[in-house]
């Protein structure tokens, strides 16, 4: 039997392994299984917290498709309270310093890459204004925060099919690994209102990397002067970027309940 910890940041849910004592063979079928509503337990993304060299603990992150990847910005606010202290993560993103605040956490989530070679995009374009679209929704700003992001400014977001769009761009072959598709408006100064398609998960409650990578592209745009305020479905994040410099995230993050499994029947 294995332990776990049920956590969230903002309704953007995790099944959090501590795989620092014991260790767990974790294969994109089983993470897939675990992640499962309902054969499974359920989550948007599966956690395990590890051992590491280099930092206090090293996260690793697979989505509910199973697919292992970079950054998660949610889960990584919730390491400090799984952990019990203010930590050093190391993640396939990098090392990141994530410090406990009522009732939530702050975390340094680096700086963004803004190359088309860094997102990944198959071919050279300008990232602040992509000559592509979408139906209606033309020239998206593309962000890389440790996972890719295209980020779209919409007028008004109420006429966006979110779940037609989503993976139709999330699988669009001008994003070889794949893509987090963010569907932004700006609603006030310095306040965005936000929905994600995410990679390997879909539609989320909320997603940290993209308040990241939209707050960076707000900024580039010039839609925004200052810390913004993020409004995702399940609530707020505050971002603080200014060019050259490193993202600062900081939200909520929540402890649900703690279970027992048994990792061999996954
Ligand atoms: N929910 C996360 C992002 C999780 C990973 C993402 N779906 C990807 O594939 O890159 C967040 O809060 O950032």
């Amino acid at each position: 039997m294995g332990r776990f910890s049920k956590m969230h940041g903002l309704g953007n849910d995790f099944v959090v392994i501590d795989a620092r004592e014991a260790t767990l063979d974790m294969t994109q079928a089983r993470a897939q299984a675990i992640a499962d509503r309902h054969a499974g337990i359920g989550c948007d993304q599966l956690i395990l917290i590890g051992q590491s060299d280099r930092a206090d603990v090293s996260m690793r992150i697979f989505n509910s498709d199973g697919s292992e990847v970079e950054a998660c910005g949610n889960a990584t606010r919730c390491v400090p309270l799984f952990v019990g202290r203010d930590v050093l993560i190391e993640t396939k993103a990098g090392l990141l310093d994530a410090k406990g605040v009522e009732g939530g956490a702050s975390v340094d989530m680096g700086q963004p890459r803004l190359e088309w070679d860094a997102i990944p995009l198959a071919y050279a374009m300008d990232t602040l204004a992509m000559p592509v679209s979408w139906e209606d929704l033309p020239a998206p700003v593309a962000v890389n925060v440790g996972n890719p992001h295209v980020i779209f400014f919409c007028d008004d977001m109420n006429g966006v099919n979110f779940e037609r769009l989503g993976p139709m761009i999330e699988t669009d072959p001008l994003f070889p690994a794949r893509v987090n598709v963010n569907f932004a408006q700006v609603v006030g100064e310095n306040h965005i209102r936000l929905i994600v398609w995410e990679r390997g998960a879909g539609l989320t409650r909320a997603c940290g990397t993209g308040a990241c990578a939209t707050a960076v592209a707000a900024v580039r745009r010039k839609l925004v002067s200052g810390p913004t305020r993020i409004t995702l479905p399940g609530g707020d994040l505050l971002i603080e970027w200014a060019p050259g410099g490193s993202i600062r995230m900081t939200g909520p993050a929540t402890h649900v309940f703690d279970g027992e499994a048994d990792w061999a029947r996954f």
